[in-house]
């Protein structure tokens, strides 16, 4: 997984499972290949440092592969319980195995000195030091990009980041929503899983495989963070007079948050019409929320303006809240994505306030924190226009705390144990 994903941009969530089930590894061995393989790709900011100092050869001269056995040969020593002999032993026979004899020797040395250390006293020898470089300093510390810390600072303020980051690289619980009308969470907690905190429709699920729990298999119920229904869910619980039967999922795929608007929406006599750009992830949202769906880029409308009662926008972002998820994606975005992002947004914003009526509400949604593409993008489009009321999100989600100072509603991993989903919530006025 390590070389699919440095060589061909593989995506770790996506390509491990079929891995494992190629290869027969279930259960517990399946746990600690996941975790081997998430670990390392999470920890390479750190371990690279380390390795970097182990060995007299500078990183980029290193054999890929044998730069990324000695990754996990240090994520072995450094971060799990597994003995250092056998850390080593099995690395070295990997090398040996997939790389050749020299490498295997070469790798045998660098390991022995990484396990000279535990990881607190590597991070104190190599870590910039915290009050002179306190963005280098919890880079190093948490494995993330410089830029990435720089900007969730930004978000979440100097006293948090560190549980931030943190959180950023612990397991994220799985979570499930029972989709109302189509299943119940006790039918979910039946299935060995446990009743989420916040949302009404959450369980967590402690062990064991989604797939195998007959409402996920049937589409009654699904894989969803709890931040991720909430916000869906905010958007339907905001009063809106007259007619309220058309809504649109203007980014729909793959369904997630369609799947559950659709539910709502069935309950209450509304349709939900699905849109997104790529053919595929428009027919998962079909397929999701149990309605049409449609290709469509949301910029440049399929529908007429003012033909919606509720919009929601879930915008296409850099997923730095979701880092816990995509292990390798902090090693893949630079700055660049930021700028490239935010013209896309603002301009998906300003085409769903087009396309809801006077009296609708939009929701913009993130599943990034950044200030650029949460708070700028929202306050520009709704300072341009002179048809926007900003309404406090925060309202809308009554069971939780901690969102932040409104009038928007931000998650955090740390706080809420969800992705960092930012939501703003807006009503068009008649203008
Ligand atoms: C954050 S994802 C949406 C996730 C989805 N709402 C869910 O809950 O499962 C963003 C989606 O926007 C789509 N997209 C990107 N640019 C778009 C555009 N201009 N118009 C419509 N969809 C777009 C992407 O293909 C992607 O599926």
């Amino acid at each position: 997984m390590l070389r699919a994903v440095d060589e061909r941009d593989a995506y770790a969530n996506l390509l491990l499972p079929g891995l494992l089930r190629e290869r027969g590894i279930g259960g517990r061995d399946a746990a600690f290949a996941t975790e081997l393989a998430y670990g390392t790709l999470r920890g390479l900011g750190t371990y690279d440092e380390i390795i970097a100092t182990c060995s007299d050869r500078p990183l980029r001269k290193m054999d890929p592969p044998l730069l990324d056995a000695l990754r996990l040969g240090a994520h072995q020593l450094l971060r799990t319980r597994v003995p250092a002999h056998a850390a080593v032993s099995a690395t070295v026979d990997l090398v040996r195995r997939r790389v050749g004899q020299g490498p295997a020797k070469f790798a045998n040395a660098v390991l022995r000195k990484i396990a000279a250390r535990d990881l607190d006293a590597w991070l104190d020898v190599l870590a910039p030091d915290a009050g002179r470089d306190p963005v280098g300093h919890l880079a190093v510390v948490h494995s993330h990009p410089e830029w990435i810390v720089s900007a969730l600072r930004d978000a979440v303020g100097a006293g948090e980041i560190d549980d931030l980051l943190a959180a950023d690289n612990a397991r994220p619980r799985v979570t499930l929503v029972a989709r109302p009308g189509l299943a119940e969470v006790d039918e979910l907690v039946a299935a060995g899983a446990e009743p989420g905190e916040f949302s009404p429709y959450a369980a967590y699920l402690p062990e064991g495989d989604p797939g195998d729990i007959p409402a996920v298999r049937e589409g009654r119920a699904a894989v969803q963070d709890e931040a991720s229904q909430l916000v869906a869910l905010a958007l339907a619980r905001v009063p809106v007079e007259g007619d309220d039967r058309a809504w649109l999922d203007m980014c729909a795929g793959p369904g997630g948050k369609a799947g559950l608007l659709g539910a709502v929406a069935a309950g209450r006599g509304a349709r939900v019409l699905g849109a997104d750009l790529q053919f595929h992830r428009a027919r998962m949202a079909g397929r999701a929320a149990r309605g049409p769906a449609i290709v469509a880029d949301g910029a440049v409308p399929a529908w007429r303006a003012g033909a919606f009662d509720r919009v929601i926008v879930d915008a296409p972002c850099t997923g730095l809240g979701a880092l816990r998820r995509r292990p390798e994606s902090r090693w893949r975005r630079d700055p660049a994505s930021v700028a490239e992002l935010t013209p896309v947004q603002r301009r998906l914003l300003e085409s769903g306030l087009d396309a809801v009526r006077p009296g609708g509400v939009v929701a913009y949604v993130t599943c990034s924190p950044h200030l650029a593409e949460t708070r700028v993008v929202v306050s520009d489009v709704a300072e341009a226009r002179g048809d926007v009321e900003v309404l406090d999100a925060r309202e809308y989600l009554p069971e939780v705390t901690g969102l932040g100072p409104g009038p928007y509603a931000q998650f955090w991993p740390h706080r809420h144990g969800t992705d960092a989903m930012f939501l703003a919530l807006l009503r068009r006025t008649a203008g």
